[in-house]
């Protein structure tokens, strides 16, 4: 537990992004870089306007295809597990094989929890959660290279909160959670993390209390795509929801120059220097970052309202964010433009 030293409220991830945007000293926003980017994506929506749609969740092969409760309990796992899966190296990177292909990063662990779930194994129940243990972890998140899962033992210590819990707060499933927020978002992200500990991803930007809440947004956003916005997936104010700030999403808005870093962060970067969650510099990044992708929202929405082709079209930060994460992969950027920025903690 992190000892917070103001006594101030927190501020949201919003505020908390234009706070820290405003007085960031290595990360700058570049209003050109939005613009132009804004204007390539609205022409890419006119070309098909499935680009940017919240439907490209499911159509992913290792993402449940069914709405229904075993789904939420899918998501509500794998988001409190979705963080550090970067490697220190290219060629030691943990690796899982399943259903014939070899996934890395964040899809490593989708694939071991339907691994474990095709073996019998009920890793998505509270009851099992509740009781996971190193020893079952090196089970179910077995590599299939010669590199160990990043932070396994956070994994089940993450695990075993959420499993506690959902039993002793939520009846064992985490749907009841979602039941109590009524069908709003920003309620929904209250009680993800006044209840579990492991998603309260906070920190303290010139003695203001701020929250980034990656995995409970990427949660709440997971659901509403899921469920393609009905039913237990519906959020009258989704668009409270911002961009996940991880280590990805800053590389494609540098490489789209929406951001640029000062030479001091460049040096860093190119050193591998290793950040820690919470450094000033850390929060710059990951505040810009959520800013950034707010005011191309904004931007684009702008441009939708004038234009009669795209009347129906609306856009958000998390169509935006899902978007972003897959052009990096489709367009290999990693390898040509900027590193990421190197943190391990249970957060992103
Ligand atoms: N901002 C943002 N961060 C995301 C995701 C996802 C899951 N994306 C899929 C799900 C729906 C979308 O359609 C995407 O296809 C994982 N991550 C984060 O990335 C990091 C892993 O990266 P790598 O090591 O390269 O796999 C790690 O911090 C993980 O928590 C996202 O969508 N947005």
């Amino acid at each position: 537990m992190k000892l917070l030293e103001t006594n101030m409220d927190t501020l949201g991830p919003r505020q908390s992004a234009e706070l820290i945007s405003k007085v960031s000293k290595h990360v700058h926003i570049h209003q050109s870089g939005i613009e132009s980017l804004a204007m390539n994506l609205i022409n890419l929506i006119k070309a098909d306007r499935h680009s940017i749609h919240m439907k490209g969740w499911k159509t992913h092969q290792l993402h449940p295809a069914e709405a229904n409760q075993s789904a939420i309990d899918w998501i509500f796992l794998v988001d409190a597990l979705n963080f550090s899966f970067w490697s220190v190296s290219p060629t030691k990177k943990f690796m899982v094989d399943y259903a014939g292909e070899t996934y890395t990063g964040y899809w490593t662990l989708c694939a071991a929890v339907n691994r474990a779930l095709d073996e019998g194994i009920p890793i998505t129940s509270a009851e099992y959660c509740k009781n996971f243990t190193i020893e079952k972890a090196r089970h179910v998140f077995r590599s299939n290279s010669t590199t160990e899962m990043p932070m396994l033992e956070e994994r089940v210590k993450v695990m075993q909160e959420i499993g506690q819990v959902l039993l002793e707060k939520f009846d064992g499933s985490f749907s009841n959670c979602i039941a109590k927020a009524n069908g709003e978002a920003r309620k929904l992200l209250q009680l993800v993390t006044e209840n579990f500990s492991c998603f309260r991803d906070e920190g303290v930007f010139n003695g203001r209390k701020v929250s980034f809440y990656k995995r409970a947004q990427i949660l709440v956003a997971d659901l509403w795509a899921c469920f393609e916005g009905e039913g237990l997936g519906r959020f009258d104010d989704i668009d409270s929801i911002t961009m996940f700030a991880d280590y990805r999403i800053p590389q494609l808005l540098v490489y789209f120059n929406v951001l640029s870093y000062s030479e001091e962060l460049d040096e860093l970067l190119k050193k591998e220097h290793m950040f820690s969650n919470g450094d000033e510099i850390e929060m710059e990044i990951r505040g810009a970052s959520i800013w950034a992708v707010e005011l191309l929202a904004k931007s684009m929405n702008k441009i939708i309202q004038d234009d009669i082709e795209l009347k129906g079209v609306h856009i958000n930060s998390i169509l935006l964010d899902h978007f972003l994460w897959d052009y990096r992969r489709e367009h290999n950027v990693e390898t040509q433009h900027v590193p990421f920025h190197r943190v391990r903690c249970i957060y992103y």
